[in-house]
C-alpha cells in the first residue's frame, strides 16, 4: 500500500544551483521532524512537499496526489505555514483570507461561508470575521493562516519554523493548537526539543538526506554532531 507521503529519487535545482539532490522519503508517520544546518535545503523540502514548487527529476505525491502537477487535489492533501504570516496572507480582512483556498478547492461560495464559520466558531474567533488583517499581531496573523490551513482539511501539515518569530505564550498557544490536530504534521525546525513525541526524523545536509530513521536515534546523533560544529571553527570558510 502506498504511504501518505512518497517522495522518490527527487531533485531541484533552480538555474543548475543543485538545492535538493536524489531525495528519497515515503512515511505514514504521524509526526515527522526535518532538521538540518542553515541551507541545507529545508524549507525547498518544504515546498516541493506542498506542491509550491516541482522537482526537476523524481516524483513528490501526498495522499497520491501529484501535489507540483494537481494543484487542486494537493490544497486538500497538503498545507504549509511559513515562518512569516504576511508571506501567506493576501487578502486584507479574516474571512476573505480562510475563504480563498476553500474557494480554490472549488467549493461554492455558499459552502466556502459555511466552512470560514465552522473554523471561526471551532476556535472561539468569530468575532474576528470582518477583521483588517493589518490591525492583528504577528501571533494572531499567525493563527489566521493555521485556521486557512486546518480549513481545508488537509491530511499533512508543514510547519516551516511557524513559530520562530513568536513570543513564547503565543508560540505556546499555537503549539497546544497543533499538537491537537488531526493531522500528520512535517516540522521544519533547528530546534530538537521541539519535536519530542515525534515518530520519525529526515535530516538534511546540503540538499541530500544525512540521516532519516527513528526520532530519538536521529536527533540523538544530529544534536552530538551540531555540538561538535559548534565547538569548531567552521564560520571560516567561504562557499566556492
Ligand atoms: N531558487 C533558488 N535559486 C538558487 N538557490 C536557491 C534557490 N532556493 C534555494 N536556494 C539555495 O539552496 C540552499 C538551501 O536553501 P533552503 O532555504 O532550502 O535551506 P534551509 O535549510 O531552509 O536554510 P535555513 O535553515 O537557513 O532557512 C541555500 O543555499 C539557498 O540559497
Amino acid at each position: 500500500m502506498a504511504e501518505l507521503i512518497e517522495i522518490s529519487g527527487a531533485s531541484y535545482a533552480p538555474s543548475g544551483v543543485p538545492v535538493l539532490d536524489d531525495i528519497t522519503f515515503s512515511s505514514s508517520a504521524r509526526r515527522i521532524g526535518i532538521v538540518g544546518r542553515n541551507g541545507s535545503g529545508k524549507t525547498s523540502f518544504a515546498r516541493l512537499l506542498a506542491g509550491l514548487i516541482a522537482a526537476d527529476r523524481g516524483s513528490v505525491r501526498v495522499a497520491s496526489a501529484d501535489v507540483a502537477r494537481d494543484r487542486k487535489a494537493a490544497l486538500g492533501a497538503v498545507g504549509i505555514l511559513f515562518q512569516n504570516p504576511d508571506h501567506q496572507i493576501i487578502f486584507p480582512t479574516v474571512q476573505e483570507e480562510i475563504a480563498f483556498g476553500l474557494l480554490q478547492m472549488g467549493q461554492s461560495k455558499f459552502d466556502a461561508a459555511k466552512g470560514v464559520a465552522g473554523i471561526l466558531t471551532r476556535f472561539g474567533k468569530t468575532h474576528w470575521a470582518g477583521a483588517a488583517i493589518y490591525r492583528l499581531s504577528q501571533g494572531q496573523r499567525q493563527l489566521v493562516c493555521l485556521m486557512s490551513v486546518l480549513a481545508m482539511q488537509p491530511k499533512v501539515i508543514v510547519l516551516d519554523e511557524p513559530f520562530a518569530g513568536l513570543d513564547i505564550p503565543t508560540a505556546a498557544h499555537l503549539t497546544r493548537v497543533l499538537a491537537g490536530v488531526d493531522a500528520t504534521l512535517v516540522q521544519i525546525t533547528h530546534d530538537p526539543a521541539s519535536l519530542q513525541g515525534y515518530d520519525r526524523v529526515l535530516w538534511l545536509e546540503a540538499g541530500r538526506v544525512a540521516q532519516d530513521g527513528v526520532a530519538a536515534d536521529v536527533l540523538a546523533e544530529f544534536s552530538q554532531a551540531m555540538q561538535q560544529l559548534g565547538e569548531d571553527d567552521d564560520l571560516s570558510d567561504l562557499a566556492r
